[in-house]
């Protein structure tokens, strides 16, 4: 019987082993591409041209040179696409650019490009670059994630039947019709699912185009087998061909170029549409079980250098070594010498990032403004939270992973690893949120003695990235104690009045489900 690899296993087993599938052993890679400017990239529509100069983009990344000389030419997207490149590279301009150009010839508008992400906020993020580009060449975006009630986003997606305009019209007609109004479709997998299984006129029947981003998490969770729904659905059938040879059906030959980009030929020697899919993450599976969900087509890897995971070049990694006893006050002098520029402090928990945050709180005259980012905080509270960070009103946010993933803010420098992160993945996703578009950053972590030895070979997996032992002034942290007792007090005090942190509360009045964990009565405090 063969013994199935848990996660912790697949993290740490060694990075050099050669991946089971065969189309992974030879990527093309990324960092030979050099970056280039936006005027002399390749069949460039001017008009796409134009908006990204706008957008104050002069050259593109290597990742998006390599994907579009993949998908835009004469090969065009006739394998699928595996994009593993690392965190900030710019994955999302280098997939929506090539969709864009190659949907700008459209005749008829219909959904035809679909991306899914795990949140919403990456999901928005995502959107705002296709709306900077696909309007100038006449094509419309439109986003499913559950912003705004159902009702608004079935609005915004399908257009009104003919039927209900022009009762007298010929059945056959109306039900061939393509009935939403957007090109390109941004989506979480539960909003998509709502829509597929219950909105009417939506259709996946025209699709050419799907992208996976964060690929690794969106395959770890089944997320309402989305993915094998979207797949079934856009999968050829005998009526698709059905409608192209059968003659008389004049009205649909708008509709002929359904899903022809990346065609695949082999039916009795015809052509019949294929769904082209692009797939991306900083850190790509190489699970065979979990990438054949995908159902790829001949696919073609690209991978930025050599190792299976790579950090930003101009990533800093420190670690900090300290107990935990005097931990927090290690973290307030280590944000005092970081001057108040933007950071992110990740805990392991939403419980721990509530303890912490409420700690902090209890000590005055701190040099920085902190906010605690919660995924049991209402979603409106953690919008004006992120909106206040952005605008810099916030110094520090200090949340769990719910931030590691995708989140771009401008001008974030810091990162800090409260506690050391389980798996070489988490490291990336985590201190991936600085160092991005080329810009410098530097990573924290705090570790335990004993944790040393463990997280050096971690790091090791990231492209052999070394970390730099950083010490923090005795004097500065003595400072601190008597204050911090006596915060340690009142935190005891707030936790026995309450056995749920303030965050849980609020997600019940609301309505929110309180997970398990936090039910449970506080254990030893920080
Ligand atoms: N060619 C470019 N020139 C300048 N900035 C760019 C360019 N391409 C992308 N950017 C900027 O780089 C930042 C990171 O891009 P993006 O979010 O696409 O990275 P990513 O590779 O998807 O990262 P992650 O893996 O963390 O999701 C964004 O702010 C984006 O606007």
């Amino acid at each position: 019987m063969v013994a199935m690899k848990t996660k912790e296993q697949e993290d740490e087993a060694p990075e050099e082993r050669v991946p089971h599938l065969p189309w992974m052993r030879h990527p093309v890679d990324i960092d030979s591409f050099s970056g280039c400017p936006v005027t002399s990239l390749p069949r460039l529509d001017p008009r796409l041209a134009e908006a990204l100069q706008r957008m104050g983009i002069e050259s593109f990344f290597p990742v998006q040179v390599s994907t579009w000389l993949e998908t835009i030419g004469p090969g065009a997207f006739q394998r699928d696409i595996c994009i593993n490149s690392p965190t900030g590279s710019g994955k999302t301009l280098a997939y929506a650019l090539p969709i864009v150009q190659m949907l700008s010839t459209r005749k008829v508008r219909c959904l035809r490009a679909l991306v899914v992400l795990p949140t919403r906020d990456l999901a928005l993020q995502v959107k705002e670059v296709f709306d900077a580009i696909a309007p100038v060449v006449g094509l419309t975006v439109a986003s499913a994630v559950g912003q705004s009630s159902i009702a608004d986003e079935i609005s915004d997606l399908i257009k009104k039947s003919k039927q209900e305009l022009y009762p007298s019209l010929d059945d056959e007609y109306v039900e061939m019709e393509p009935q939403t109004k957007v090109d390109i479709l941004v989506a979480t997998p539960g909003r998509l699912m709502d829509h597929i299984n219950m909105t009417k006129g939506f259709s996946l029947e025209h699709l050419q185009y799907l992208v996976v981003d964060e690929t690794d998490r969106m395959l770890r969770e089944a997320y309402q087998s989305w993915l094998p729904t979207v797949i079934q659905f856009t999968r050829p059938t005998n009526q698709n061909h059905f409608r192209h040879d059968t003659p008389g059906r004049t009205l649909l030959h708008p509709l002929t170029t359904i899903r022809r980009s990346g065609v695949e030929r082999g039916f009795k020697g015809k052509c019949y549409p294929r769904l082209a899919k692009i797939v991306c993450s900083a850190t790509l599976t190489q699970d065979p079980s979990k990438l054949s969900q995908l159902e790829l087509h001949h696919p073609l890897l690209l991978n930025s250098g050599k190792k299976r995971y790579r950090i930003p070049t101009k990533l800093e990694s420190y670690k900090l070594i300290c107990t935990s006893n005097i931990k927090p006050l290690c973290l307030i002098v280590l944000l005092q010498e970081l001057r108040g520029e933007k950071c992110l402090v990740f805990t392991k928990s939403v419980d721990d990032s509530h303890r912490l945050s409420t700690l902090l709180g209890f000590f005055e005259d701190l040099p920085f403004k902190f906010s605690e980012f919660s995924s049991l905080q209402r979603e409106s509270t953690r919008r004006k939270t992120l909106a206040a960070f952005k605008e810099g009103k916030i110094d520090v946010l200090i949340g769990s992973d719910i931030m590691a993933r995708g989140i771009h803010i401008d001008g974030l420098r810091y990162v800090i690893n409260y506690e050391m992160p389980q798996y070489v993945k988490t490291y990336i996703h985590r201190a991936g949120r600085t160092a991005r578009a080329g810009e410098s950053g530097s990573c924290f972590t705090f570790l335990r003695k004993n944790e040393v030895k463990r997280f050096d070979k971690m790091l090791k997996k990231a492209d052999g990235s070394s970390c730099i032992l950083r010490s923090l002034p005795e004097e500065s942290i003595d400072s601190l104690r008597p204050v911090f007792e006596t915060a340690l007090e009142k935190l005891k005090d707030k936790l026995k009045g309450s056995t749920e942190p303030e965050a849980s509360k609020k997600s019940n009045k609301s309505g929110d489900k309180v997970p398990g964990a936090l039910k449970r009565k506080r254990g030893k405090q920080t």
